[in-house]
């Protein structure tokens, strides 16, 4: 098995700002992740998901901690274009809100090609173009969109835009940061089901940051558990889901609507968990 990422130690905590306390975002996160598998990172808001996220693609850098994707160790000094070009091969980010990733003014065609272009300097004749079918064809998308900008298309089609434009560098890494949370269930599925196929098909590792415990069973073969920038639970997504052993995960459970849901439960595990710190 062909390790993808592996993560030790991560700790980042946020300053103190006027009026409010230092913050520990994330404390000694550790995990691993082998090619062509998925990682749920769940918890509730402020748990510190999307700040162990934004580390694993360099958006925020760790106080302490190492993070290795492709047997390369991340180092801060790594700036220039080599570095950004090798990191953007490393890992990609899709965001909850397409915009944050795509330019209204770009149509997809100019968007997947600039991408493109930045990698391949000075490509053979055909290969963009030839690049940009597949990636079209990978996402669901057909020709007749690559002329739509980004307000022209729905919501569920301008994500498919975002995971093509994260897929066009063949990262070893895809981080979905909520990236189905604000699509229709419907869509959310459709969305799902098209990135167990990419990652059966290119081998693309997967980390799912999301709060919702369902999206989380749908895709990834292990799940983090986060509470307060702490690891509390990790292992086999389906185990913990019919078994959490920590109580906070067996909250998290009871407070998604669901076949057991039993909402009386949230205040009494709440309670129980708070009696665990
Ligand atoms: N740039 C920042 N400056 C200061 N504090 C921050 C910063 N980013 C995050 N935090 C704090 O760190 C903690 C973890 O936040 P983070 O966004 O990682 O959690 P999360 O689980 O992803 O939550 P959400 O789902 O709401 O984004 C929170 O208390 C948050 O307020």
């Amino acid at each position: 098995m062909i390790e993808a990422v592996r993560v030790s130690g991560l700790t980042k905590t946020y300053p103190a700002r006027r009026g409010s306390a230092h913050v520990v975002a994330a404390k000694d996160v550790s995990f691993s992740l082998a090619e062509g598998e998925s990682l749920g990172l769940v918890g509730e808001s402020g748990s510190g998901k999307t700040t162990v996220a934004r580390m694993l693609v360099g958006l925020a850098h760790p106080d302490s901690g190492t993070i290795v994707i492709n047997g390369r160790t991340r180092e801060r000094k790594d700036h220039g274009r080599s570095a950004r070009l090798r990191r953007a091969k490393e890992v990609q980010m899709v965001f909850q809100d397409p915009y944050g990733s795509l330019d209204r003014r770009l149509s997809v065609e100019t968007a997947l090609r600039d991408v493109l272009r930045w990698h391949m300097p000075d490509p053979a004749k055909g290969t963009v173009r030839a690049r940009i079918a597949e990636l079209m064809d990978y996402v669901g998308l057909s020709e007749k969109h690559l002329g739509s900008r980004p307000h022209q298309l729905s919501g569920g089609q301008r994500q498919r835009v975002a995971i093509a434009k994260a897929l066009a560098v063949d990262p070893a890494v895809l981080v979905l940061d909520e990236a189905v949370s604000a699509l229709d269930v419907s869509v959310q599925a459709q969305i799902l089901t098209l990135l167990n196929r990419i990652r059966a098909e290119t081998g693309v590792s997967l980390v799912f940051v999301t709060h919702d415990l369902a999206v989380v069973g749908e895709v990834t073969g292990e799940i983090l558990v986060m509470y307060k920038g702490e690891a509390v639970e990790h292992g086999a997504t389906a185990e913990v889901l019919r078994r959490p052993r920590h109580p906070y995960t067996d909250m998290l459970l009871s407070s998604a609507p669901g076949p057991d849901w039993h909402p009386e439960r949230v205040s009494e595990l709440r309670a129980a968990f708070a009696g665990t710190r």
